[in-house]
Formats: C-alpha cells, sequence, structure tokens
C-alpha cells in the first residue's frame, strides 16, 4: 500500500457528516433541553454551554460521565535545529523529556493540577531513552533530516509516526479516556510548524512565523530566510498537504495529524495546544475536513501563524493568554474549563428540582 492510499483508509474511517447529521441534530436537542432546564437564564454560561454541546457531538452522546482527560506530550528532533533557527540547543529536547519524566515540567505541574494523566511519547529524539521506563518508545528516527536539503521524512518514516498516533488515540478511547490534549516538545519545530502553515494556507512565511522560544532580530531573519528557502526548494514537487508534511514536518507533528485522525475516528475529543498542534490539526484537516467536529483550540497564543491557522480553519480558542510554550500547556488549561462546563451541566439542579420559578 502507498502512504497515499494508507492515508486515505483512515480519513475514510471518520465519520462522514451526512450519516451523523440525524445523530448530530438528536444529541444537539438532548444537551440544549437539558442546559435550558438549569437553574440559570438561558443560554446564561455562554461559551461554557458551547464547550459542553461541542463534547457530546464530538463523543456522539448526550449522556456522558465526567471526564477524566490524559495529555500526550510527542518528543522529537528536528534537523533544521542544526541551521540555526532556536534560541535553544537542540540538545533542550532530551533534556525537556528528562524533566518530563522526572515531574519538573510545566506541562507536569498544571496536568497534576488538572488531575490530569500525562504520557511522554518519543517519537524521534536524538538519543536512547530506553533507561526512562516512563516515556513511551516510539521513536521513527534519531530526528528528521534537515529539510534545507532534502525532505524531512520519508514515506515509511511517515507513516510510522502517523500510525503510532491513530493507533494510541484509539487505545486511549477502548481505555475510556474522555479527551485527549495534545502537547509536543522538539527544539526547532516552530520552524516546522510554520513552514508548513506557510505552505498549506499560501500565506508568505513572514505573516504566520514567529521567534519560537525567543529569537533575537538577527536569528528571527535566519528563521525566515530558512522558511523561505526550504519552501521554494520543496514547492515545485509537491502537490498534495501530505507531502508537506513530509518535506517540512517533523515526527511529532506527523504522530499528532495521526493521533486526530484516530480520535475522530473513534469520537475521542482533541484540545490543541499551541501553534506547533495547530499546525499538525491543518495537516490532518487538510487530509480529511470532517476531523474538525473533534477539535477543541485550547488557546491563541502568542506565535502569529497559530492565530493564522485557527482563524483560517474557523476554530474560536477558549483561552488567550499569550503563551508560548507549548508541551500542551495551554490546552491543559482548557481542560480545566471544560471540565467546569461538564460539571455545571451534570450538577446544577433543574428548575423544577429546585422549585425554581421560570421566566416571565
Ligand atoms: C526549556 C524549554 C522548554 C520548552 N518547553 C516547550 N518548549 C517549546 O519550544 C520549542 C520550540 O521552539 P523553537 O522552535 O524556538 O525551538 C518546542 O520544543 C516547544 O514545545 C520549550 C523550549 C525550551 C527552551
Ligand atoms: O505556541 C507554541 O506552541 C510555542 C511557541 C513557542 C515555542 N514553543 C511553542
Amino acid at each position: 500500500m502507498t502512504i497515499f492510499e494508507q492515508v486515505d483508509l483512515w480519513a475514510s474511517r471518520v465519520p462522514i457528516d451526512e450519516e451523523r447529521a440525524h445523530e448530530r441534530k438528536e444529541i444537539s436537542r438532548e444537551i440544549l433541553c437539558r442546559l435550558n432546564s438549569l437553574t440559570k437564564p438561558q443560554g446564561s454560561l455562554g461559551r461554557l454551554e458551547d464547550l459542553v454541546l461541542w463534547y457530546g457531538l464530538a463523543c456522539g452522546q448526550s449522556l456522558f460521565p465526567d471526564p477524566g482527560g490524559v495529555v500526550c506530550v510527542f518528543a522529537s528532533d528536528h534537523g533544521i535545529a542544526m541551521s540555526g533557527v532556536s534560541a535553544f540547543p537542540q540538545v533542550v529536547t532530551v533534556e525537556m523529556v528528562k524533566n518530563f519524566a522526572n515531574g519538573g515540567a510545566a506541562v507536569n505541574v498544571l496536568a497534576r493540577q488538572a488531575g490530569l494523566e500525562l504520557m511522554v511519547l518519543d517519537m524521534g529524539v536524538n538519543a536512547d531513552l530506553s533507561f526512562l521506563p516512563s516515556v513511551v518508545n516510539a521513536k521513527v528516527a534519531y530526528g528528521t533530516q534537515n529539510f534545507l536539503t532534502q525532505r524531512a521524512i520519508s514515506p515509511s518514516e511517515m507513516v510510522q509516526a502517523m500510525k503510532t498516533g491513530f493507533d494510541l488515540s484509539v487505545k486511549l478511547k477502548v481505555q475510556g479516556k474522555g479527551f485527549l490534549v495534545l502537547g509536543e516538545m522538539g527544539i526547532g519545530n516552530t520552524t516546522s510548524a510554520s513552514a508548513l502553515i506557510s505552505a498549506l494556507l499560501e500565506l508568505p512565511p513572514v505573516l504566520v512565523t514567529g521567534r519560537g522560544t525567543g529569537l533575537d532580530d538577527r536569528g528571527y531573519r535566519k528563521k525566515l530566510e530558512v522558511i523561505e528557502q526550504a519552501l521554494s526548494l520543496h514547492g515545485p514537487t509537491i502537490s498534495f498537504p501530505l507531502e508537506w508534511g513530509m518535506a517540512v514536518g517533523g515526527f511529532e507533528i506527523a504522530a499528532m495529524a495521526g493521533a486526530i485522525l484516530g480520535a475522530s475516528t473513534v469520537g475521542l475529543p482533541v484540545i490543541l495546544d499551541g501553534v506547533i498542534t495547530s499546525a499538525s490539526a491543518l495537516l490532518a484537516w487538510r487530509i480529511c475536513p470532517r476531523v474538525k467536529h473533534f477539535l477543541l483550540a485550547g488557546h491563541v497564543g502568542h506565535e502569529i501563524g497559530h492565530k493564522a491557522v485557527l482563524e483560517h480553519m474557523g476554530l474560536t480558542p477558549v483561552l488567550d493568554l499569550d503563551l508560548r510554550l507549548g508541551e500542551g500547556t495551554g490546552g491543559v488549561l482548557a481542560s480545566q474549563l471544560l471540565k467546569s462546563a461538564i460539571c455545571l451541566f451534570h450538577q446544577m439542579a433543574t428548575f423544577e428540582e429546585a422549585s425554581v420559578s421560570g421566566k416571565i
């Protein structure tokens, strides 16, 4: 099977909108009926009510338990990090993975506070991490190729990375997880994400590229140059979004795109984080637009490419906190509001139960 056939097969398993129209209408009706019966003026919980509706539609249920979620941090190294596009050295990727394993990174703190399980997957860190039992070994290779000279990912590597994500989502659903927050770690990956966004949205790099971990003006100019060069190197040979994923993507970006396709197939709601997770969502969406029903934009952050993707996909972010960290931090923060919304939906008394008078 070619990579295109494999990816088409995955996409074909995502439910067809027309086939789900009746079911979606019923679920919306039941959820709105309960929301409107609770002791509050109709609609007064604003976007929290939208979150409940999104969640029910994504799960395909109007009756669902309080969800327990999981945040998956996909880690990988990038060949492009060698081209001076990050304010930090490449070795920070493996160092941060150890930090995740020891519970000391920002996402660990937030996940603990939110009561979320945290999983770290080694998709292609440039070091042997087998001595860390808490890190899932899904290594495709020791980092991607530098996409200034060749495509970052080969077709077989792309399938392998996407399959890891796809199978993970299916497994999480079977285990009864209520939602998946996507997170990532990989020095250089804002360059990969911005290149992908620029190519897929057909916008000049300067409109979708930020300073990542904090590049100075010189570093930022270099990053723009690198992206421009990469787009003109690969552009002439590329016809499909998936090919852009291989040309300038990363193993963690591919795995997250696969996870989104898998989650959409089984009805596992997905919460996006920053610019990198959003670039993977854009790739998955271009492969199969129906994945959109299963996506929640956790936040919009500081990177301009992040805003561009969310606007393009018509996703309204839950939070706007000027974050620029990644790891899944903004997604975890947003999941707290989703959980609050669902608790309200389940636990508030109705007008009838509380003997409260309705609207005149
Ligand atoms: C200590 C540290 C912790 C991080 N946690 C996430 N990132 C974030 O920064 C990286 C992308 O930025 P760039 O493209 O500029 O390299 C990713 O690994 C991302 O998750 C971090 C970066 C650093 C330095
Ligand atoms: O928006 C993000 O996710 C982000 C921004 C800078 C560095 N790493 C991640």
